[in-house]
């Protein structure tokens, strides 16, 4: 084993017993793609330096707890996916719903594309672009989005591409009571309603998520 290889290895944090649980039969996909982003997504700009020592309770189960939210059979928009956040994870996690990855920078469309051959997920669609430029070009039954803006500009960004009765779901840390309170206006402009802000995973992880999780329109 070289030196370097060595170093890898004592900094990449070793799977936590709760990313078999959570992943269920698709286990042996997420660890390749944890293996693929560990080796490669630093060079590539995904991932920063210090995060290998929690790329799979910081990155890789911090996406993984949305999965039991998603519409069996239905439509999900990632905003912003970048390396995979949370789009394939969930791509991985559920095979029963289609998922479009919104992501502009071509670098990291190239290296969703070759994690969505290299898996195998029918599933799992990459559009090239922000998601402003899909306004009228289609709809989700529900939008996903992980550290892309704070959501004064992320509602006016997502609303559009969700159908009457559709979802966010976004994955937000200690600041989101803030951030609501500072949306106020584009909230209720945008017809967002039923807002909750729900804790994911402290049943089976170190440090729980906080989502934020909400309907849009009038019906459904
Ligand atoms: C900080 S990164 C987060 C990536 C990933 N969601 C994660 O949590 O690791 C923000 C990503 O959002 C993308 N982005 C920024 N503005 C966007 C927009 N208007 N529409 C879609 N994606 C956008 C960027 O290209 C970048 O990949």
């Amino acid at each position: 084993m070289k030196q370097e290889d060595r170093g890898q290895e004592a900094t990449l944090e070793l799977e936590p017993a709760a990313a078999a649980v959570m992943a269920g039969d698709r286990i042996d996909s997420l660890r390749e793609f944890a293996t693929d982003l560990a080796a490669r997504g630093e060079e590539l700009g995904l991932i920063g330096p210090l995060e290998l020592p929690r790329l799979w309770t910081r990155h890789l189960l911090n996406s993984a707890v949305l999965a039991p939210l998603l519409r069996e059979g239905g439509r999900v928009a990632d905003i912003g996916t970048g390396g995979g956040m949370p789009g394939l994870v969930l791509g991985i996690l559920r095979p029963d719903v289609e998922f479009f990855l919104v992501e502009p920078m071509e670098r990291r469309c190239l290296w969703l594309n070759e994690q969505i051959e290299r898996l195998g997920l029918t599933n799992t669609h990459v559009k090239r672009g922000r998601a402003e430029e899909f306004h009228g070009a289609f709809e989700a039954d529900q939008i996903t989005a992980r550290a892309v803006t704070a959501l004064k500009k992320l509602v006016p960004l997502t609303v559009p591409l969700l159908r009457e009765g559709g979802e966010l779901l976004f994955l937000k840390g200690t600041s989101i009571d803030a951030e609501i309170e500072a949306a106020q206006k584009t909230l209720k402009k945008h017809k967002v309603r039923d807002i909750e802000v729900i804790e994911l995973g402290a049943d089976l992880l170190s440090e729980s998520t906080r989502v934020f999780r909400a309907k849009v329109g009038i019906h459904g």
